[in-house]
C-alpha cells in the first residue's frame, strides 16, 4: 500500500522500505522513501556546521543561465490562452508526473485515513503558496479569506511559516499571532521556549512576541549579519542601472529578483551578482522564482527548521506525529526531503508544472491547471479540508461518548 493514492498504483519505490521504529514500521511501508536518517537531537543545534566556501560557479559555463531561465517556468498554454484548457490538452509527461505526485486534494481521503490517531503539524511556504506570485514583492498579500483558513488550521494543529523572506516581513504578511514563524529559509525562527531546555548557546536568543511573551528566537547564523548587510549594499549599488532589478534584504539573506528585467538583460544580472560575491566567500547563492537568493553558507535550510520546531514543539521522536510542508519553490525541497527521510511526513509542491520533487503530493494537477484556478485556492481548499475533518472528528467523539458518565467500579 502506498499513501501516495490508494487507487492507482502510482509510484515506483526507491529501494526496500528498512523497518522504521519511529512508527513503528508502519509509516516506512506507506512513504515512498525510507527513512535514511536518525531524529534530530538538540545537541545539534549547538553549533551549526559552516561549509567550506567553494569555487564561484562561472556564470556562463556552470548554469546560472539555465537555472535562471527555469526558474518558475511559465506554462504555454496558460499564458497563450486564457480560455480554457481540456484534460486531453495536458501532455502526457504532466499526466505521468501526476501519477507520481498525485493530487493533496484528489487524495485527501487517502491522507486523513492515514493521518488518523496521529498528531499533525503544519508548515507552510508563503510566497506562491499563501500568496500568488505578483511582480512586485511588496504587493504579494494574501487574501483574508485565505488568513482565516489559516488560522483555522492553527486552532487544531500546531502550525509555522517558513519563508525566504524576514521574519518580520512575513509576520506583517500574515498577521497571525497564533502561528511559528521562521524567516529568511529558516535561519531566525521564533518558537516556542525548546522542550529540552537546551538554549543557552551562542544561537538562541531569549525576546518577547507581539504580546510580550516570552519566546526563543533562534538564530543561526547571527555572525553574519555584518556580511549580509554589506552585500545588500553591495548588490543594490551593482544592479542599480538594471531596469527592473530588485534587492530585498531580508536580514540573514538577500534576495536579487529578476522577475522584472527583460529577459535579454539576465546576463548582466548573473555577472554583477557573480562579482559581488566573489568577495563574500563565506555567502552562497541558490536560485528561487526569478530570484537570486544569497545567504550564509552554513548547514542550514527549511528542512532543519522543520526538524527543530518539531523538537520545539516535543513532537519530535514521537510515533505519533504526522508533519505536512506545502510549497512551491526550490528552498521547499530541503523540507519535503527531511519529512522524507525523517519518515516523518510528507511534502505537497504547489507547481503548475511538472518538476524533479521530493514532495509526495502535488497540488494543481493537470484539471486544476485551468487559469481560473489559482494555486493558492487550492491550498487554501486544502486546509480548509483539514479542519472540516478535524471538527467532523471532533464531533462524532463527542456524538459517541455516553453521556452520561460511566461508572468503572
Ligand atoms: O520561501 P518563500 O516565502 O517562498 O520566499 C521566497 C522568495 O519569495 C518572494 O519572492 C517570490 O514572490 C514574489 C512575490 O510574489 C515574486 O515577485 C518573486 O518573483 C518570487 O521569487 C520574496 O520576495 C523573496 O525575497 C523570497 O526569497
Amino acid at each position: 500500500m502506498d499513501i501516495t493514492n490508494n487507487q492507482v498504483s502510482p509510484v515506483i519505490m526507491d529501494p526496500a522500505p528498512v523497518n522504521n521504529s519511529r512508527f513503528g514500521g508502519v509509516l516506512s511501508s506507506l512513504l515512498p522513501y525510507p527513512k535514511q536518517g536518525t531524529s534530530s537531537s538538540s545537541s545539534k543545534y549547538i553549533t551549526i556546521p559552516r561549509r567550506k566556501p567553494g569555487k564561484l560557479d562561472d556564470v556562463r559555463s556552470n548554469g546560472w543561465l539555465d537555472a535562471m531561465k527555469a526558474s518558475s517556468p511559465t506554462c504555454k498554454k496558460l499564458a497563450a490562452d486564457n480560455s480554457d484548457i481540456a484534460l486531453e490538452d495536458i501532455d502526457s509527461a504532466h499526466l505521468s508526473w501526476m501519477l507520481k505526485y498525485p493530487s493533496a486534494l484528489r487524495s485527501f481521503e487517502h491522507i486523513v485515513n492515514f493521518a488518523n490517531g496521529k498528531r499533525i503539524a503544519i508548515f507552510l511556504d508563503y510566497d506562491g503558496t499563501l500568496s500568488p506570485i505578483v511582480d512586485d514583492p511588496d504587493s504579494a498579500f494574501m487574501s483574508t479569506e485565505m488568513r482565516s483558513a489559516v488560522k483555522n488550521v492553527a486552532k487544531y494543529f500546531p502550525t509555522a511559516i517558513i519563508s525566504g523572506r524576514s521574519r518580520d516581513k512575513v509576520y506583517d504578511l500574515v498577521g497571525l499571532n497564533e502561528l511559528y514563524y521562521a524567516g529568511s529559509h529558516g535561519m531566525d525562527i521564533m518558537g516556542p521556549i525548546h522542550k529540552s531546555g537546551s538554549e543557552d548557546c551562542l544561537n538562541y536568543v531569549k525576546s518577547t512576541d507581539q504580546q510580550r511573551k516570552m519566546v526563543n528566537l533562534f538564530q543561526p547564523a547571527r555572525e553574519f549579519l555584518p556580511a549580509i548587510d554589506k552585500v545588500f549594499r553591495a548588490l543594490v549599488e551593482s544592479t542599480k542601472g538594471i531596469r527592473g532589478a530588485n534587492v530585498e534584504n531580508h536580514k540573514f539573506c538577500t534576495s536579487v529578483h529578476y522577475r522584472n528585467v527583460e529577459e535579454k538583460d539576465w546576463p548582466i544580472v548573473a555577472h554583477r551578482v557573480r562579482d559581488v560575491l566573489k568577495d563574500y566567500p563565506g555567502l552562497q547563492l541558490t536560485h528561487g522564482r526569478k530570484v537570486l537568493e544569497v545567504r550564509p553558507l552554513i548547514e542550514w535550510n527549511k528542512g532543519e527548521a522543520v526538524e527543530f520546531l518539531l523538537e520545539s514543539l516535543g513532537l519530535s521522536s514521537r510515533n505519533d506525529v504526522l508533519a505536512i510542508h506545502i510549497g512551491d519553490d526550490n528552498s521547499d525541497e530541503d523540507a519535503f526531503r527531511v519529512l522524507r527521510t525523517g519518515n516523518i511526513g510528507f511534502g505537497i509542491l504547489v507547481s503548475s508544472f511538472p518538476k524533479e520533487t521530493r514532495a509526495v503530493y502535488s497540488l494543481k494537477d493537470p484539471a486544476e491547471v485551468l487559469p481560473s484556478i489559482r494555486s493558492d485556492h487550492l491550498v487554501m481548499e486544502f486546509l480548509k479540508s483539514l479542519v472540516s475533518w478535524k471538527e467532523m472528528q471532533r464531533h462524532r467523539a463527542t456524538y459517541q461518548s455516553p453521556p452520561y458518565p460511566v461508572n468503572s467500579s
